[in-house]
């Protein structure tokens, strides 16, 4: 999360907690001043960042504080309807309300049958190799593997490689469910006792896995942050920890039966310790792209724009040797974002109202010159270094 996402959201907490304290002292008016504050700070939140996945948490902590306005304001002491476990304060500080934590890490996860394929997965050949032998024939033909499978998976890598997509494809191709969770966020405070959130996702993923028979590929994104440096409240970093280190234990034991995969991915492998690495069995660095690889990510973004003869994509992946897949992509749409800015533009200046007459015009390599200029690659050359140096020491393919 952003620092200006973070700011926002403590800003939103002390009102919160503020606001929880008053309706607790029966200050009425101080408590709804306060209530609405946070709710206030929380929209603010939620429109700054639409993509923050913890959106949905704070529309729920919205709609209790409104609810809890309105009781204040309709009911004529406003405490009769209240009892220990329905406050409004509980799901901030759940710590004892599992029921809220269950709903709260329902609404941050995404269980979905993916409809990413191996094809959109550009280059990473010999990494779609090491997944289908740890992933795709055990699910596939469980009976084959007298002597079990690994159940754990860490990609690791720059940002931007495709650690995500390549989790989601193998869940497509094994016609698996896909939960996504950000590990960061299930840190957070707003989500209460982060061991619990550990406990209930792996609940839910074997539920999910057993009941509807299906495969369950979990991938936990940035899962370093389960292991500190975290915002956790308690300080508890070592139980989650500990919890977490259960769990995958449950998940390795389980023999045939068990069709649930944890796929971790970090972009900061040298923060994990041993105790977690030896439960990762398969270890995968995901690089940056190759020149071949870089050749058919420009290929196939350049497909969809047009351009004329001077745009190249050997050419371009000469250009930006350095640069991540979503680089690569963020360059792309750029460049397209220039052009389409001019074609409204020069309408506008024109005073031409019916756009159909106004052309857009071929993007050339000058204007992707000019993008690539601007923008640096999101990774740096030391990062890579550390990369290799932590692959020669932990990989396991
Ligand atoms: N190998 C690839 N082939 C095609 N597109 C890719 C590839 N890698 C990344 N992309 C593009 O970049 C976007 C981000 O990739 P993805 O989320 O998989 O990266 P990541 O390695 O999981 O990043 P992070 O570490 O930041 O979570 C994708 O949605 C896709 O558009």
């Amino acid at each position: 999360m952003s620092s200006a996402a973070l700011a926002l959201e403590g800003v939103a907490g002390k009102f919160a907690a503020e606001a929880i304290r008053q309706d607790g002292q029966g200050d009425r008016n101080s408590a709804i001043t306060s209530y609405q504050r946070a709710i206030d700070a929380l929209v603010k939140l939620i429109q700054l960042f639409p993509d923050n996945t913890l959106n949905a948490v704070y529309e729920q902590h919205c709609y209790q504080y409104k609810k809890r306005i309105s009781e204040l304001q309709n009911s004529p002491d406003g405490y009769h309807s209240q009892n220990d476990n329905n406050q409004p304060g509980a799901s901030i500080h759940a710590s004892s309300s599992n029921q809220t934590i269950s709903s709260n890490i329902e609404n941050m996860i995404i269980k979905e049958k993916p409809n990413v394929s191996w094809k959109e997965v550009i280059g990473l050949e010999e990494v779609k190799t090491a997944l289908r032998e740890s992933i795709v024939y055990p699910a596939k033909k469980p009976e084959l593997f007298t002597l079990g499978w690994p159940r754990g998976i860490l990609l690791y890598g720059p940002p931007g490689c495709g650690k995500t997509m390549l989790a989601a494809a193998t869940a497509s191709e094994i016609n698996g469910y896909f939960i996504n969770v950000d590990a960061a966020s299930m840190m957070s405070k707003w989500l209460g006792d982060a061991e619990k959130n550990v406990s209930q996702l792996f609940h839910m993923a074997r539920d999910s896995s057993k009941k509807e028979n299906v495969p369950v590929i979990m991938l936990i994104d940035e899962v370093d942050s389960l292991l500190g440096n975290s915002q956790n409240e308690n300080g508890g970093e070592i139980r989650v920890k500990n919890q977490f280190l259960t769990e995958m234990d449950g998940v390795n034991d389980k023999g045939k039966n068990l069709q649930t995969y944890v796929i971790a991915a970090t972009n900061k492998p040298w923060k994990l310790d041993w105790a977690f690495l030896r439960r990762f069995s398969k270890r995968i660095y995901i690089p940056l792209p190759s020149l071949e690889t870089r050749v058919s990510l420009f290929s196939s973004y350049l497909s969809k724009l047009k351009k004329d003869s001077s745009v190249n994509a050997a050419q371009l992946a000469q250009l930006i040797e350095g640069y991540s897949a979503s680089d690569i992509r963020d360059i792309c749409q750029s460049v397209q974002l220039s052009v389409i800015d001019e074609f409204f533009s020069s309408a506008e200046s024109s005073g031409n109202k019916d756009l159909t007459r106004v052309q857009l015009r071929d993007v050339t390599i000058d204007d992707f010159r000019k993008t690539i200029k601007k923008r640096r690659p999101s990774v740096n050359a030391g990062m890579i270094e550390e990369y290799s140096n932590w692959t020669k020491d932990f990989s396991a393919t």
